[in-house]
């Protein structure tokens, strides 16, 4: 079924340059809403790196499936500096660019995946200035 809003939550644990590339090209694919940038250390603790995150409202100039959507964001991710082989302890899990797809519209529903729920801390005060509505209807908590 063609996707034509996404909630996008980003994150670079490299630098806000990554951050700002990643929401350019996104930009590109339609219209789109960003949060501010919340900045804090990895959640998991597993690097020492500080992330930066921002959601986005991105409205796509061309409706799409899911999986080319993801395939879509894989290349950005990519683009952007992110090599698989960084994410491990010897480059204290080096990540340029994540893009999570947090929620999407089909029509006039909107569907939420629920293996990212509830969202993060981080994820739901940027999703809360982009999105609100949605954490109002209860599709993301
Ligand atoms: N809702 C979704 N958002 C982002 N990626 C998704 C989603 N559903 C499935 N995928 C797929 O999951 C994979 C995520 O890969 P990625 O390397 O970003 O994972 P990760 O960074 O280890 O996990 P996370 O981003 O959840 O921390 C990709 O292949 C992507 O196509
Ligand atoms: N603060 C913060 N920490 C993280 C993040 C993130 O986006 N922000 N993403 C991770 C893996 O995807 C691991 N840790």
């Amino acid at each position: 079924m063609a996707i034509k809003t996404v909630l996008l939550g980003l994150g670079s644990n490299v630098c806000q340059d990554k951050l700002n590339q990643g929401i350019l090209l996104l930009g590109s694919l339609g219209s789109c809403v960003v949060s501010d940038v919340i900045s804090g250390q990895d959640y998991t603790a597993c690097s020492r790196r500080t992330y930066d995150n921002v959601c986005l409202l991105l409205s796509l100039t061309h409706e799409n499936e899911l999986v080319d959507l993801l395939d879509i964001f894989k290349k950005i991710e990519i683009q952007c500096g992110r090599d698989s082989r960084k994410k491990t302890a010897q480059y204290d899990y080096e990540v340029a660019m994540d893009i999570d797809v947090l929620a999407w519209q089909i029509g006039d529903d909107w569907h939420a995946d629920g293996r990212r729920l509830p969202l993060k801390p981080h994820e739901k005060i940027a999703a809360k200035q982009v999105a609100k509505q949605l954490l109002d209807w209860g599709v993301i908590y």
